[in-house]
């Protein structure tokens, strides 16, 4: 295998007069090093960096190459077909197919350290591929390579229900681990809707309708295996540690928590788990206006409630959600609440709500008591992204993502209904209200290549509202391919830089996962 890469090993000095030599390097790099050198021209930096082009890697993936991979995993779990390829170069977002050159099957910790090891040395892109359930484009293969899919790795390695934690390989799903661990009276609560592997949920920093109670992934996870770049295996807390706390240096953890595939391969997690609680109750509750509900959330958790959901749904979502699950609710802005603890909590927190939705005009309150009718209320609730796409035959989803500090979610949503009728757009409003998290919804036919860029349009200025507002452009998707520009806006370029520097050290190469995160 030729390597192709061209190695800058630069001062920050020496670029000074070798501008010239940046032709090779991408467009963020070339941003960044100019940077550095206006930095460094102002004596602010002595960095040295190490830049490596990673042009036509991809014609790397040679028939010789292939061989290579099925040396280390076999025969049978490599696959260069078309279908396979096509399954693996895209998620359920609108973002178009982007195929990967192979398709490789890991089985274990080794396979995916000698396939990382086999991709660096040859400077051939990897991407980690969990279950294929994100929302940014994460898998697409931009620079083709090997999709490493570690979903066939499904062993839960130990449960510790005595000290509420367990460790799982990345193929475990956050569906499969609650049927494994039924009998133990324990649950692993964070929710994204769909069934995606733990490690997946993991690398997007997940999180969804539970979390307002529970907290995200970062709250959540203890401990993970994680195979870097060249094929190094570490634990991020150290090997089987799962202490609550603690303080030994870096926190490695949350470094790779939300990395997306951009920093290493999350081969087992190590989370907490939580009782499951004695006694849950679910309402649905009805608003006259948008601002009423939201102003009932930001209420209930001034409060001080111990609420479990808190999930907002405006009338469109609603409308979309009785036509696609068959429900025959009032089309108006809803809240679905979920309660857990004692009878007697409960009990407390539902005479609180019911009081504070009241005062905001909330009508037509629905409990369910049982659980085939909470089940059903949530499972529609959370395939609330298949009614909507529904909406619009031969769609995909398009959705937004901003998070703002509670006391401001009441401006924010209500600014962006305003938004959505001054631009004429059909967008259904779905949040996690509780956190201050909410997404607006657009089926996208790729057929209207001028409606995808009024919505993207309309995606940016919600962002930038959001961060005005002391928010984020993405509260649970993650950056993946669709929020690339609005990163060194959120965080300055002196954040983005930091970021870069981490990617640099981890992966020198810029084999993993090539193309997400950073601007282009
Ligand atoms: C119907 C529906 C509803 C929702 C959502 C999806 C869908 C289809 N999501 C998004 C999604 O479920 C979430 O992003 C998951 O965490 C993705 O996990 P996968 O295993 O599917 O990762 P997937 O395979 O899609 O990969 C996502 C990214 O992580 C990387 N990756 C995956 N596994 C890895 C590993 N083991 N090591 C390193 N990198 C890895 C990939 O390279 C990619 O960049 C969501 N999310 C949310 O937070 N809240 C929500 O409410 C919802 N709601
Ligand atoms: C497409 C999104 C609306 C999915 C999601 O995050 C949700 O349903 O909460
Ligand atoms: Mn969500």
């Amino acid at each position: 295998m030729r390597d192709m890469s061209m190695t800058l090993d630069l001062t920050l000095t020496s670029l000074l007069s070798n501008c010239d030599r940046l032709q090779g390097v991408n467009m963020f790099s070339q941003k960044f090093i100019r940077h550095a050198l206006l930095l460094s021209s102002r004596g602010k930096s002595g960095i040295r960096c190490r830049f490596r082009s990673t042009q036509a890697i991809a014609e790397k993936v040679t028939d010789g190459f292939v061989e290579d991979l099925r040396s280390i995993v076999g025969k049978a779990n490599v696959s260069t077909a078309e279908a396979v390829r096509d399954q693996h170069g895209h998620d359920e977002s609108y973002h178009e197919t982007t195929l990967p050159d192979a398709v490789v099957f890991a089985q274990s910790v080794e396979h995916v350290s000698k396939v990382a090891k086999l991709c660096n040395d040859n400077v051939v892109p990897l991407i980690p591929f969990g279950s294929g359930t994100g929302l940014e484009g994460g898998i697409n293969a931009l620079k083709g390579g090997v999709c490493l899919d570690i979903s066939q790795m499904k062993n839960v390695i130990e449960v510790n229900a005595e000290d509420f934690d367990c460790t799982v390989e990345s193929g475990v799903t956050r569906g499969e681990l609650n049927s494994y661990i039924r009998d133990t009276g324990l649950n692993f609560p964070v929710d994204p809707g769909a069934d995606a592997s733990v490690c997946g949920m993991c690398a997007t920093s997940a999180s969804g309708t539970n979390a307002v109670r529970y907290g995200t992934m970062r709250e959540n996870v203890l401990n993970m295996e994680v195979v870097l770049a060249d094929g190094t295996v570490l634990w991020t807390a150290g090997k089987n540690k799962r202490s609550r706390k603690t303080s030994a240096g870096y926190n490695l953890t949350n470094l790779f928590v939300g990395s997306e595939g951009t920093l290493g391969i999350i081969t087992k997690a190590t989370i907490r788990l939580y009782g499951i609680p004695e006694a849950t109750l679910s309402a649905v509750v009805h608003f006259p206006s948008i601002q009423e509900a939201v102003d009932t959330t930001v209420q209930v958790m001034q409060c001080g409630v111990p609420i479990a959901r808190i999930e907002f749904l405006d009338e469109a979502a609603i409308d979309a959600f009785n036509k696609y699950s068959k429900f025959d609710m009032k089309v108006a802005p809803s809240l679905f609440l979920e309660f857990h603890g004692s009878p007697s909590s409960v009990e407390e927190q539902k005479e609180v709500v019911e009081e504070i939705a009241k005062m905001n005009n909330g009508s037509n309150f629905k409990w369910a008591t049982n659980a085939d009718e909470r089940n059903r209320l949530w499972k529609a609730r959370h395939e609330i992204v298949y009614a909507c796409t529904a909406l619009v035959p031969g769609s995909k989803p398009y959705s937004t993502d901003v998070c703002v500090p509670i006391s401001n979610l009441p401006a924010v949503i209500v600014q962006t209904k305003e938004m959505l009728k001054k631009e004429n757009l059909v967008g259904p409003i779905v949040g996690h209200v509780g956190d201050g998290n909410f997404h607006i919804f657009f089926p996208v036919d790729h057929d209207h290549p001028e409606a995808l860029t009024k919505i993207k349009a309309m995606s940016e200025k919600m962002s930038l509202l959001a961060m005005e507002m002391h928010g984020t452009c993405t509260g649970e998707h993650g950056i993946g391919m669709g929020k690339r520009e609005l990163l060194e806006k959120e965080v300055g370029i002196e954040g983005l830089r930091a970021m870069q520097i981490v990617k640099n050290a981890f992966d020198p190469n810029q084999i993993l996962n090539p193309g997400k995160i950073f601007p282009v």
